[in-house]
């Protein structure tokens, strides 16, 4: 796949009153053509200032940003617009023009582009049905959901044919059933429309739901990068770890194992799920022809990317050799577990 955008050892930095900060950190990133990259990291990452330098309204303290084959920096600002002109973007609170109608804030930057009206109506028509909001043509923001006027935004970011699409914080203002819709339809801007969109969010859940690649940005840099499943299925940063927490099942907080030490006096073992058919039938074979009586405690197994992923904490009862046999015979199969002990994690 070619990359569609593509920053090179970017660094943006800002003078303040208090000193240089560093925004983004020596960052090398590509987006591929036909994806949706998550970007994720707490507030203050430096997700926002990454949108900026991708849509030109900043320029880098050092690297290059490349759109396709233009190195933004190295054009004259005429060129700079026809760029920003392919890039639609979306945002949190939806900058919709509160005095314009739903079909009056699509039409604009069909306006702007100078297309005539005959052409205007047809392509505000079609991409309000895309988004499916043509009955509302005629209200004015004011008098939509919130999910509604995100509809509304994407439509209008899809007003001048953009081959990528920014999608700022996109959901976070909206309820979780709304945010739901939103990401599906963004999910189909992408698969059916073949726009690659990128996503920046503080949310798990949103990568979890649309991206098929996640970078992590930590403190400026992109701590890391991978395909969602590579990377929710093995966190190498504690930053990572964190978020992947906030999403799947894994190993029991220290809160939550003193609950369930105090409730189950035999050996706590969470074992990491494997995306292999009959896995939990294939552990309890393995306890049962140890004598070992099992049971799960805590945890669950997620679906992502079509494929499974979780943790299982079992309670396993037996004598200690009978025990040890059996996580003996977990590592000799390949399975990861981590025995839980109260001590470990106080
Ligand atoms: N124009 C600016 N002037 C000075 N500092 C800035 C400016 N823009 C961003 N920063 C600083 O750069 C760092 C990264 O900010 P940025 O907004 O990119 O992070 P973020 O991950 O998008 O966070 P949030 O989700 O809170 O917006 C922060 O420390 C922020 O204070």
């Amino acid at each position: 796949m070619a990359a569609l955008v593509r920053l090179q050892n970017v660094t943006k930095q800002y003078r303040t009153p208090n000193g240089t900060v560093t925004a983004v950190d020596a960052v090398d990133l590509d987006v591929e053509q036909g994806e949706i990259l998550g970007v994720i990291g707490y507030s203050g990452a430096g997700k926002s200032t990454l949108v900026r330098l991708i849509n030109a309204l900043e320029k880098p303290t050092d690297g290059t940003v490349h759109v396709g084959n233009d190195e933004l920096t190295a054009l004259p600002e005429r060129r700079v617009r026809a760029v920003r002109r392919e890039i639609g973007m979306i945002f949190q609170q939806f900058n919709l023009f509160n005095s314009r109608t739903v079909a009056g804030n699509v039409a604009y930057p069909l306006k702007l582009a100078g297309v005539g009206q005959p052409e205007r109506d047809q392509r505000v028509a079609r991409l309000l049905d895309f988004v499916g909001l043509l009955e509302k043509a005629h209200s004015f923001p004011d008098q939509l959901s919130g999910g509604q006027k995100q509809r509304v935004g994407i439509a209008r970011a899809l007003a001048t044919d953009p081959k990528l699409l920014l999608a700022d914080e996109a959901t976070s203002a909206l309820d979780p059933e709304t945010t739901a819709d939103v990401l599906a339809l963004l999910k189909r801007v992408n698969r059916e429309l073949g726009i690659t969109i990128v996503v920046i969010t503080h949310e798990m859940d949103v990568i979890r739901t649309i991206a098929d690649r996640v970078a992590v940005m930590d403190n400026g840099r992109i701590v890391e990068l991978g395909s969602v499943y590579d990377v929710f299925s093995a966190p190498s940063t504690p930053t990572v770890a964190r978020f992947v927490a906030t999403v799947l099942h894994d190993r029991p907080s220290p809160e939550t194992l003193s609950r369930l030490r105090a409730a189950h006096p035999g050996r706590l073992v969470t074992v990491k799920v494997l995306d292999q058919k009959g896995f939990t039938g294939l552990l309890s074979r393995v306890f049962a022809e140890h004598h070992v009586e099992n049971q799960i405690v805590y945890g669950g197994i997620s679906e992502l990317q079509e494929r499974s992923i979780g943790a299982l904490t079992y309670e396993l009862t037996g004598p200690q050799a009978s025990v040890d046999g059996a996580l003996a015979a977990l590592t000799a199969q390949g399975i990861d577990y981590a025995e839980e002990r109260v001590e470990d994690n106080a």
